[in-house]
């Protein structure tokens, strides 16, 4: 279900903390392209984003980027025992330990880098990720955190639209490809709100959307996921090819003998059923030739 912005929720923290453009103009905290800043300002959109997340009760939230704390203000707002942000801009790591100062046991602050830290780390399970992330590496860090499995229990992201749709597309779609077969591999993934250019403060060029991913109870382990990588890099690095041509690099005659996948299919055919068979295949052909 997608959400429509049309509720008035309001934000009981929000109304009773200096406003978010006053933190800003305070912090000098003007947005830097660089590093993907589009701010949520509006407290409606993000406590609907918080509510998205599920019930927070008793568990452990990360979010990346907390800006100038508009998102990180409607999960104080919410039951979860922590909120832990990791944020790459030093300003921006400013303002959120002046916050934490109105929340000593229950939110803190990392200047880090998302991409080089392994976030599981920082709190214990169970563990959520709520993020407006920075549009230029959030495939990497979605990417990376679902190679981390069922150490998170539901991701709620906001991505470019785009993104968003690649993670959720079908077999025989356009967006279908390598990230929407890796994401739904491991999870269950929906878009469960959209946002206009005109939401975020400054506005981004495109339409964006909050995708909630749910890892999946059973997780490959890290070989297997490694031949998922390779198998779909492959397929997908050359889709318009048939998959005898595209599966060249990875043994791809064998691949097909022992999986039965009709060679003249193309990738975007298969599902995400038919790419589990072809990555644990794969991962065995491996196996046997290095032994
Ligand atoms: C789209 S803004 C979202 C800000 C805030 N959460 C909001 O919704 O208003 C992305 C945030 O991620 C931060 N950021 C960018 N790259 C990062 C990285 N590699 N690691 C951690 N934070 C990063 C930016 O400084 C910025 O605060």
């Amino acid at each position: 279900m997608i959400n429509a912005l049309n509720s008035r929720e309001s934000n009981p923290l929000s109304s009773s903390l200096e406003s978010l453009r006053d933190v800003i103009s305070r912090h000098g905290l003007d947005a830097r392209k660089a590093l993907g800043q589009h701010f949520l300002l509006d407290p409606t959109i993000t406590t609907r984003i918080a509510a998205l997340a599920g019930n927070l009760s008793g568990r452990h939230v990360v979010e990346v980027g907390p800006g100038p704390g508009g998102l990180t203000r409607a999960l104080l707002d919410t039951p979860a025992s922590t909120v832990t942000a990791v944020e790459l801009d030093t300003r921006a790591v400013a303002v959120i330990n002046e916050l934490a100062l109105a929340f000593p046991n229950r939110l803190s602050v990392l200047e880090a880098d998302a991409l080089k830290h392994d976030l599981t780390a920082l709190c214990p399970a169970p563990r959520h990720i709520v993020a407006n992330l920075p549009y230029n590496v959030a495939t990497p860090l979605l990417v990376g955190w679902l190679r981390q499995g069922s150490a998170w229990e539901r991701m709620t992201l906001m991505f470019q639209q785009e993104v968003a749709e690649r993670i959720c597309a079908e077999p025989n779609s356009a967006h279908y490809g390598r990230l929407g077969v890796l994401s739904q591999w491991c999870a269950q993934c929906a878009i469960v709100m959209t946002l206009p250019p005109g939401a975020f403060s400054p506005p981004p060029a495109v339409w964006s959307a909050v995708v909630s991913i749910t890892p999946h109870a059973a997780q490959p382990e890290p070989a297997l996921f490694k031949a998922m990588e390779r198998v779909t890099a492959a397929a997908f690095g050359q889709r318009r090819k048939m998959l005898r041509g595209s599966l060249k690099s990875v043994n791809g005659e064998a691949l097909l003998a022992e999986t039965g996948i009709d060679g003249t299919r193309r990738a975007e055919t298969l599902s995400i059923a038919e790419f589990d068979l072809l990555a644990r295949t794969h991962q065995t052909l491996s196996q046997k030739s290095a032994a």
